[in-house]
C-alpha cells in the first residue's frame, strides 16, 4: 500500500491509497480492505480511480442523507453523468434528484408498501413451501444458490410485476450487468457486455404497458401515469427500475441469509420456536452481509466531510459494507447476532433514497426462511461457499448445504 498525504481540504489531510476496490481481490474479500480504509481516516482518496471514499458509519450515513450536498443525479456509480453520458437513459429514481425524483418514488412506495404487499403473502408462501418441498424430494444435499435463492425470486417476483412468460432468463443476466455497470469498465462490465443487447431490448419491451399484465405492479404503474400521478415518459422508466432491482438483488439477499444462518444449530432451534424473529434476521443478514456493497455521490459543491472540504463536481464513494461493520457504531460487528438490534443499519441506504423495495424483499426472505423452518430441523453447509463477482453486489454462485428433515 503506498499510503501517501496530500492536504486537499483546508484544515485536515486526506490519505491517497492506492486500493482498487472492484479488483477482485477486493471483490472476493472486501473485509480486510474496509478495515485499513476505515483506520486510515474519516474520509480517503482512492488513485485508481480519483474518488473520495468514506468506510466509517458516521461518514457514510452523512453522504446518504445530505442529498443536496451529495447527489444521485450525476449517477451512483463511477461515471459521472455530468461528464460522459450514461450507458442508458437514467434511473427515474436511484439517479434523479428531488424534485424529479418525488413523484417516482411516492408511487413506488405505495405500491410496494407493507399492506400491499400482504396480498402477495399467501401465495408467496406456498411458492416458498413447494419450491422447499421440491429440493426435499431431491433429498438432504442442495445447492442454496442454485436451488433455492435463484428458484424462489423467479417463481414469485416476474408474475407480482404482470410479466409474460417467456424471456424470464433475460432478467437476472441484465440484473448482473447493470449492477457491473456502477463500477468501472472492468472485465465484470467487458464480459457483461457481450450479448446484452437482445437482453436490454427485451427488458425495455416489458416496461411497455402492452406487455404488463392486468393487476400486476407493472400494469398499477401505468394506472398511476394515468392518474396523472408520474407522466407517461416515466412510467416504463419506473417498470424498468423494478425490472432491474428486483431479481439479483433478492437472490444475493436470500442467499446471504442462508450463508448467514447455516451451521449455527442454536439459532435455528431458537427460530424454529419462535418465527417473530424472522424479519430481524433478515435485518441482521443485510447488516453483516451488505448485499449491495457500494454506491457512489457526486459533490454538487464543495462538501464539508468530517474536517475534509471535498470540493464540487468530485465522486465520493460509500462503502455500505464497511460502514455496517464499524466497530464505532456495532458491538462485536463482524458477529451474527441474532438477539442484536440491527435497526440503523445502511444495507438499505438512509434517507431519500433508501431501498423502496426492502419490505418486498423481506417478504421474500421471510417466505423463504419459513418455509425451511417448517421442514428442516439443520441446515449446515457441506463445501466452500464461492462467490459470484460483481462490481456492486455481494453474492454467491454457489452455496453447497445438506438440510435435516423434520
Ligand atoms: C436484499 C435486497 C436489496 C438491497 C440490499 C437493496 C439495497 C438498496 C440500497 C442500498 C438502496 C439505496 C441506493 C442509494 O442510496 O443510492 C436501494 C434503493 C432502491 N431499491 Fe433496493 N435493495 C434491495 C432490493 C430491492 C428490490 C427487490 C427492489 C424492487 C423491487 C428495490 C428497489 C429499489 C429502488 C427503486 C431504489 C431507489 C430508491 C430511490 O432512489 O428513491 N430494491 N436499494
Ligand atoms: O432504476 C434502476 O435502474 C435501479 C433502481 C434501483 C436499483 N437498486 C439497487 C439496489 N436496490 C435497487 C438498481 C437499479
Amino acid at each position: 500500500m503506498t499510503a501517501s498525504t496530500a492536504t486537499i481540504g483546508p484544515r485536515t489531510e486526506v490519505p491517497r491509497l492506492d486500493i482498487d476496490p472492484f479488483s477482485d481481490a477486493f471483490l472476493a474479500d472486501p473485509f480486510p480492505f474496509h478495515e485499513r480504509l476505515r483506520e486510515a481516516a474519516p474520509v480517503t482518496y482512492l488513485e485508481p480511480y480519483g474518488v473520495y471514499a468514506v468506510a466509517r458509519y458516521a461518514e457514510v450515513h452523512r453522504a446518504l442523507t445530505d442529498w443536496q450536498g451529495l447527489q444521485s443525479a450525476a449517477g451512483v456509480g463511477l461515471s459521472n453523468f455530468r461528464k460522459e453520458p450514461p450507458w442508458r437513459p437514467p434511473s427515474v429514481l436511484l439517479e434523479a434528484d428531488p424534485p424529479r425524483h418525488d413523484a417516482p418514488r411516492s408511487v413506488l412506495v405505495k405500491l410496494l408498501s407493507p399492506r400491499r404487499l400482504r396480498a402477495l403473502e399467501a401465495g408467496w408462501r406456498a411458492d416458498a413451501a413447494r419450491v422447499v418441498d421440491e429440493m426435499l424430494a431431491r433429498g438432504r444435499d442442495f445447492d442454496a444458490v442454485t436451488d433455492l435463492a435463484e428458484v424462489f425470486p423467479l417463481r414469485v417476483f416476474p408474475d407480482a410485476i404482470g410479466l409474460g412468460d417467456s424471456g424470464r432468463e433475460h432478467l437476472l443476466p441484465y440484473g448482473d450487468f447493470a449492477f457491473n455497470a456502477f463500477g468501472p469498465r472492468n472485465r465484470l462490465v467487458e464480459e457483461g457486455q457481450a450479448g446484452i443487447g437482445p437482453t436490454m431490448a427485451w427488458i425495455d419491451a416489458q416496461c411497455r404497458r402492452e406487455n404488463l399484465a392486468p393487476g400486476g405492479i407493472g400494469q398499477q404503474i401505468w394506472e398511476a401515469a394515468d392518474r396523472g400521478e408520474i407522466t407517461a415518459e416515466q412510467a416504463p422508466f419506473v417498470v424498468r427500475s423494478l425490472l432491474t432491482a428486483g431479481v439479483d438483488t433478492t437472490v444475493t439477499g436470500i442467499a446471504s441469509v442462508l450463508h448467514a444462518l447455516a451451521d449455527r444449530p442454536e439459532d435455528w432451534r431458537r427460530l424454529r420456536a419462535d418465527r417473530s424473529l424472522l424479519p430481524r434476521v433478515f435485518e441482521e443478514a443485510v447488516r453483516l452481509e451488505s448485499p449491495v456493497q457500494t454506491f457512489f455521490r457526486t459533490t454538487t459543491q464543495p462538501v464539508e466531510l468530517a474536517g475534509v472540504e471535498i470540493p464540487a463536481d468530485e465522486k465520493v464513494l460509500m462503502f455500505l459494507g464497511a460502514a455496517n461493520r464499524d466497530w464505532r457504531r456495532w458491538h462485536d460487528p463482524h458477529a451474527f447476532d441474532l438477539h442484536r438490534d440491527p435497526s440503523g443499519h445502511v444495507g438499505f441506504g438512509m434517507g431519500l433514497h433508501q431501498c423502496v423495495g426492502q419490505h418486498l424483499a423481506r417478504l421474500e426472505a421471510v417466505s423463504v426462511l419459513d418455509a425451511l423452518l417448517d421442514r428442516v430441523t439443520a441446515l449446515e453447509t457441506t463445501g466452500p461457499a464461492r462467490r459470484h463477482l460483481n462490481n456492486t453486489l455481494r453474492g454467491f454462485e454457489a452455496l453447497p448445504m445438506r438440510l435435516t428433515a423434520a
